[in-house]
């Protein structure tokens, strides 16, 4: 899978050699290659950004190092084609161009499912006030474009965006976990928040572990793992219970 990230802080990803996305790129699994916008920049000054039209506070980002650093990507994974994760993807052949924004979809466990699918993602993190609309619009013409929020809280651009977001699809690539099992028996995963968790010692600070978690009843643990995933849902998150739950 290749991952092509577009940001003027392209030192912000260093944190993506850390980890466990850190072995995945060692092992070729995840190829990930951070583009700097300013090196599509023209002038002294390295300007990506300008005012906007029709006034307003703020800069918007201008479109033309957009338009070249995008097409320069798609250009060269065109002559590249990136190996499709098993199992089956979106069934469109063109590449996918993530843009975090406060105005986009919600990020969920179903997005990031879908894009461990995906050969080939490109993310656009703006910054300032947003990106020109024409870039969406334009490279619109050539890769399925995504507008994509992780939440209703406004951020200063969308390189966090991206780092959450590849966190999130990238354990789901086969080969990035260890033990794929991991996987399965999680928070929203399933569409549940998770039980809670008790390792040893047994007892601490007075508190003692279930006694159903030392039974060793495997059949009784996972029932009443799956009890407590349903309580902590309907109290947390009750609009996550589906409808005969709740
Ligand atoms: N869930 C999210 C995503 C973002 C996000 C993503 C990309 C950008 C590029 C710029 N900004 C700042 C900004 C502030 C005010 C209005 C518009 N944009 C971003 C914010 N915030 N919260």
């Amino acid at each position: 899978m290749r991952v092509d990230i577009v940001t003027i802080f392209p030192e912000f990803f260093q944190v993506l050699d850390v980890s466990l996305l850190g072995k995945a790129r060692q092992d070729g699994i995840i190829d990930v290659r951070v583009h700097d916008l300013r090196d599509a920049t023209t002038d002294r000054h390295r300007t990506v950004d300008d005012t906007p039209y029709g006034g307003g506070a703020g800069m918007v980002m201008k479109p033309e190092p957009w338009g070249q650093t995008i097409d320069a990507i798609l250009d060269d994974a065109a002559g590249q084609p990136a190996v499709p994760a098993e199992g089956s993807g979106s069934g469109d052949a063109r590449p996918l161009v993530v843009f975090p924004s406060p105005a986009g979809t919600v990020f969920t466990q179903a997005t990031a499912r879908r894009y461990a699918l995906e050969p080939h993602i490109v993310f656009g993190c703006g910054r300032y006030e947003g990106i020109d609309q024409r870039v969406f619009d334009d490279t619109a013409e050539r890769a399925r474009v995504e507008l994509v929020s992780l939440g209703d809280y406004v951020l200063n651009g969308g390189e966090v965006a991206v780092t959450a977001m590849i966190e999130a699809f990238g354990r789901l690539v086969p080969g990035v976990v260890g033990n794929p099992e991991s996987l399965v028996e999680e928070s929203h995963e399933d569409g549940l928040l998770e039980y809670p968790s008790y390792t040893k010692p047994a007892l601490w600070r007075g508190r003692e572990v279930p006694d159903v978690l030392l039974s060793g009843h495997h059949a009784k643990i996972a029932a009443w793992r799956h009890e407590q995933q349903i309580e902590r849902t309907r109290r947390v998150r009750p609009e996550l219970l589906p409808p005969e739950l709740r």
